[in-house]
């Protein structure tokens, strides 16, 4: 069962008291994605991600990390060993030093001399942290403190990432490093989930994304898959002439949905329900009926649109 992936539940529940927060997830994840987790406030995606990390006993359901039964007792600890756990609240020992506090976790995860501090090196490096080494941890930044924390969820190199909301509350800048340093890790053969309320920021990192909503895993696809599903086409089409004119001709086109006028500018944004081919015979239209085309590009309707085509709202 759940042989060749990375992670593989099935009826995966989580219950307090007479309140479902995870309702029967079945959750897919092959092994080198990225897989983001989205859903509002509540929707139960730390509690699915805190017994993934066997932080939490599930009510009911099984885990599988690569193809390995997981429970909460002595049972395949290399496994366990091998995942990485990121909480949302990311606690750190202010008054230590970044160095120490990093070599205080290698410690406990066993690393040895003189692979221990190598391997603090590297990862201080991959955070862009080395030369806060000494720093004490309350003098960092926020992004800093994420980044150390990140630092420290990987230092004994896990085979899985579990990150809840690892950017929340960070600048762009911020957002943007972190990225940067996810991609890094996902390039070296780690299998990645991230939760999010921000759906931009999942979008650009992400391969797989997956939609909760109140405890229930109510969409699951990868990106690919979603942007051939249910995104739409758009094509910016702009003319030196008069907007009328184009318009009119672009009304003979069954299968242009609709547009409208990029304020200030003499183009429009088009919806159309064709591929490839069809805007092609569409610019050949415009221009055997001497429309003076000066811009026609494609666009694909990005991630936070279609989830709000959808009805999801917790895009943001
Ligand atoms: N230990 C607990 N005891 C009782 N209820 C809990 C507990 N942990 C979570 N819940 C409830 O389970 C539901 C899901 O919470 P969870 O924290 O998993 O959601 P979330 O999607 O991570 O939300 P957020 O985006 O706000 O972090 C919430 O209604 C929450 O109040």
């Amino acid at each position: 069962m759940g042989q060749e992936l990375a992670i593989a539940t099935y009826g995966l529940t989580k219950r307090f008291d007479r309140y479902m927060a995870v309702n029967e997830v079945d959750l897919r994840i092959l092994p080198g994605e990225v897989y983001g987790l989205i859903g509002p406030n509540g929707a139960g995606k730390t509690t699915l991600i805190r017994m993934l990390a066997i932080a939490e006993e599930p009510t009911k359901g099984e885990i599988y990390i690569n193809g390995e039964r997981i429970l909460r007792d002595d049972s395949n600890p290399e496994i366990k060993q091998r995942l990485g756990y990121l909480p949302d609240d990311f606690p750190l020992y202010d008054d230590l030093n970044v160095w120490d506090y990093l070599d205080y976790f290698a410690r406990l995860y066993r690393l040895k001399q003189p692979y221990r501090h190598r391997r603090l090196y590297e990862v201080l490096e991959l955070v862009q942290l080395e030369n806060k080494r000494n720093s004490i941890i309350s003098s960092l930044s926020r992004g800093m403190k994420q980044r150390l924390s990140l630092a420290r969820t990987i230092i004994h190199e896990p085979i899985l990432l579990l990150l809840d909301e690892p950017v929340s509350g960070l600048d762009p800048i911020a957002r943007m490093q972190f990225r940067q340093i996810i991609k890094v890790l996902q390039e070296a053969g780690m299998t990645i989930l991230i939760s999010s309320h921000v759906l931009s920021d999942l979008a650009e990192l992400c391969t797989s994304v997956g939609i909760m909503e109140l405890g229930f895993l109510v969409e699951s696809a990868s990106l690919k898959e979603l942007y051939r599903r249910l995104s739409r086409q758009q094509i910016i089409v702009g003319s030196l002439g008069d907007l009328q004119l184009l318009s009119g001709e672009l009304s003979k086109n069954s299968l242009v949905e609709g547009w409208e006028i990029i304020a200030g500018t003499n183009r429009l944004k088009v919806n159309f329900s064709g591929g490839e081919i069809e805007s092609a015979d569409l610019l050949r239209e415009l221009i055997q009926a001497d429309i003076s085309v000066t811009e026609f590009h494609c666009l694909q309707e990005d991630l936070e649109s279609i989830f709000l085509n959808l009805g999801h709202q917790q895009a943001s």
